[in-house]
């Protein structure tokens, strides 16, 4: 399967397309993967970059990531029929029980969901969670596993380079994060329309895990970047996917990174699909911050909790969203 390479001069191109101004702080990084397979040298310059990402904006796209073109393709054509779905097949999976391992919803109980219906699923390790998934359509099992395993394998790179980057040795929790947590929310949004009024499809929020990479085809989402205080949208650039920081690496770093806010706005021109990867540590395994990045100066800022903690949080949140994150800092007033 051919694997999605931009070459250097595509990839700066794109660079070039990034909205940009002297007096805007600089433009959201897109990001050369395959550099991390290269020489020591070029190693070491991707990771400074994506951990200055990671620091001054929470974001940023990945080009030459290694995820094959006709994975990303047909986890769009997968998530498009299902969603085009009589009600009646699509609502087999409707739940209000947060604790179901497949689940779709079109309300606003988790108190963010404006406009959008959404199908969840747990996703790794596949075997344990494909024989959940719908049947309908029927390359979905097939066309999403794909995909998944193609994320799982590049959250586990992205990880790897994250964690160097804030100073911890390479390989970093490598099993716990192969056996981790990879939760996938397919998300689908109707086109804006006036009357409509609210642009919002999916109010500000922050995701609860390490990772997220979400594949988008048309504009819609939208960061609020650390280097700055308005939203700013992510631009839709083929072939690229987005990253950003959770609230457990917010955790995992000692806040030396921030879990990063977004938000999805109806795009005014069509319907939009976004298909988010969300990666942590399994269902009851803890998340403290890393003993490397604690000391007598930078003591933890944050209590430990596991996928489960934020789970049992999630209820509170209903028609009242607070981020989970928020509940973990330690009071040191
Ligand atoms: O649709 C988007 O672009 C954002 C989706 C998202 O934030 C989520 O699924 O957590
Ligand atoms: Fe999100």
């Amino acid at each position: 399967m051919p694997a999605c390479f931009l070459p250097a001069s595509m990839a700066s191109q794109v660079q070039r397309m990034l909205p940009s101004s002297s007096s805007s702080p600089r433009p959201l990084p897109v990001i050369n993967l395959a550099r991390l397979g290269k020489d020591p040298a070029t190693r070491t310059l991707a990771i400074q970059d994506i951990a200055r990402a990671c620091r001054e904006q929470g974001c940023f796209q990945v080009v030459n990531h290694g995820v094959s073109k006709s994975a990303m393709a047909g986890a769009f054509e997968a998530a498009s029929e299902f969603f085009q779905l009589s009600p009646e097949h699509k609502e087999l999976f409707a739940s209000t029980d947060i604790g179901r391992p497949v689940r779709y919803d079109t309300s606003s109980r988790d108190g963010i969901s404006k406009a959008r219906s959404f199908l969840k699923h747990y996703a790794n390790p596949l075997e344990d969670w494909v024989e959940y998934w719908p049947l309908h359509p029927p390359s979905y099992r097939k066309k999403m596993g794909e995909y998944a395993v193609e994320i799982q394998r590049l959250s586990m790179q992205l990880m790897d380079a994250i964690l160097q980057g804030l100073g911890l040795r390479p390989l970093y929790m490598q099993e716990k994060l192969e056996k981790g947590m990879q939760f996938m929310a397919l998300n689908s949004y109707p086109q804006f329309s006036s009357h409509r009024g609210d642009k919002v499809g999916l109010a500000a929020h922050s995701d609860y895990g390490f990772l997220t990479i979400l594949l988008q085809r048309s504009p819609g989402l939208e960061v609020m970047p650390h280097d700055r205080d308005t939203w700013t949208a992510v631009p839709a650039i083929p072939g690229a996917l987005h990253v950003h920081i959770g609230d457990h690496l917010e955790v995992l770093s000692n806040g030396r990174l921030k879990s990063l806010v977004h938000r999805a706005i109806l795009n005014p021109d069509e319907a939009r699909i976004s298909i988010a990867s969300i990666h942590g540590l399994s269902k009851d395994e803890k998340v403290c911050c890393a003993e490397e990045l604690v000391d007598e100066v930078n003591p933890a800022m944050y209590r430990e909790s596991s996928f489960q903690d934020f789970l049992d949080f999630l209820p509170s949140n209903i028609n009242n969203y607070k981020r989970f994150v928020e509940s973990l800092k330690i009071d040191r007033a």
